[in-house]
């Protein structure tokens, strides 16, 4: 479910499917992507293509739902021939997951009802709120894009060219996602080798923003501010371990002098020599492009199975496996462009309203043209000077 929408966003299936598509792309997913489907279907807020300015409900159906049916119902159900294979219980925890601690918690024997909540299968709704989302700041002239750094040690190098908004059909037609041909080659060879020796990969993926103006976000409230909320969107995600604002942690190497981006008087005005910074001062956007990266930890179900302990007998077993991704990274990246995306379509309708999208436009445009003034006037007082 999506609140707060504004009326008069353009939604439609096939966007939000195409969106979903994109996230069962990428070299090195399991199985379970090829044979199952998305079902999409629009429950409400939603009329003639166009978002209705109440809240949006979508559904994303599991084309695989009927053989799990008797597996999970709600209701207490015998054991058949056909579920007996499925309803074994999972004793045997996988290290790295939800398995163990969720039986702990919710007080199970075992581990079914924990993965199937736990699953990243749940960011398939993600990423569909994430298509609204995107749709209603495309409006407001800010489109995203997402990419992948890096597949365990092999890294794009340091100052490789960033992608567009309009490289996102390039990026998809990737093995890896990833915007560096060459780079790309040797991310292939790292998932065959991963997989060859039965293990799985991690990764660092990317989101740019591009056309957001200065001042979403907020210095003065600590949970108001736009790095903080995107880091914790992007935390949100399952096996995201990290979060890197501009250049991050990099940052943190360099001396002052060359870790910020100086402010000079330009053609228009103000402007920024460099984006290290990726587009967040003081918890604000500052309207150059935002990067915001996340880093991956490897896929815990590891397919040579790591050594747990079977709750059902206390002793030493190896963790069940039944399938699994070798690697999830560009699919992550999906994820996160809608998490990202998610986000920022907040701060705009916080900082701008609106019930229609036309007047989220104009209030918009009418704080641009008051921020391109201030500008201008610095660049008039600089030239008089
Ligand atoms: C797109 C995506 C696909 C994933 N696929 C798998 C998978 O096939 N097997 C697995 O064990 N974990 C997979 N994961 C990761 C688990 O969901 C995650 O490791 C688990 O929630 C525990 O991680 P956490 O400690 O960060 O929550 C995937 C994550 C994402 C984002
Ligand atoms: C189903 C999806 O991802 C799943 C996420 C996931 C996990 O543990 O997070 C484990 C795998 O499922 P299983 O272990 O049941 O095969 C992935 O296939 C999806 O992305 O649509």
């Amino acid at each position: 479910m999506l609140e707060g929408l504004p009326a008069g966003v353009p939604v439609t299936l096939d966007a939000v499917r195409a969106d979903l598509a994109r996230r069962k792309l990428g070299y090195g997913r399991g199985s379970r992507m090829k044979f199952e489907q998305d079902e999409l279907h629009i429950s409400g807020g939603v009329r003639h293509g166009l978002s209705l300015g109440g809240p949006l409900a979508l559904r994303v159906g599991n084309t695989e739902w009927p053989k799990w049916q008797e597996v999970m119902s709600p209701e207490p159900v015998e054991v058949t021939e056909r579920s007996r294979g499925r309803s074994a219980p999972l004793t045997r925890p996988r290290p790295g997951h939800a398995d163990l601690v969720g039986m702990q918690k919710y007080d199970f024997d075992e581990a079914r009802p924990v993965l199937e909540r736990a699953s990243a299968r749940e960011t398939a709704a993600r990423v569909a709120l994430g298509a609204v989302a995107k749709s209603f700041l495309a409006e407001l002239g800010v489109r995203l894009v997402s990419h992948t750094l890096s597949i365990g040690p092999v890294r794009v190098p340091e100052g490789a060219p960033l992608p567009g908004p309009d490289d996102v059909a390039t990026l998809d037609a990737d093995p890896l996602r990833c915007f560096d041909p060459a780079t790309s080659a040797l991310m292939v060879d790292e998932v065959d080798d991963t997989k060859r020796s039965g293990d799985t990969v991690g990764g660092v993926v990317e989101v740019i923003a591009y056309g957001l103006p200065a001042g979403l976000g907020s210095y003065v409230h600590g949970d108001r501010r736009l790095d903080g909320q995107l880091a914790g969107a992007l935390m949100g995600i399952q096996a995201i371990k990290g979060v890197e604002v501009g250049d991050g942690f990099l940052t943190t190497t360099r001396r002052g002098s060359a870790a910020h981006d100086e402010l000079v008087i330009g053609a228009d005005g103000i402007e920024r020599t460099s984006n290290r910074a990726g587009g967040i001062e003081g918890g604000m956007s500052t309207g150059t492009p935002l990067r915001v990266r996340a880093g991956m930890k490897p896929i815990a179900t590891v397919p040579h199975s790591l050594r747990t302990v079977d709750v059902a007998t206390g002793e030493t077993a190896g963790a069940h496996h039944q399938r699994s991704d070798v690697c999830a990274v560009p699919a992550a990246g999906v994820v996160a462009e809608a998490m990202v995306a998610l986000v920022l379509a907040n701060s705009m309708v916080e900082k701008f309203g609106g019930d229609s999208v036309g007047e989220t436009r104009r209030n918009l445009e009418s704080y641009r043209a008051e921020v391109a003034e201030r500008l201008r006037t610095s660049a008039e007082l600089a030239d008089e000077a």
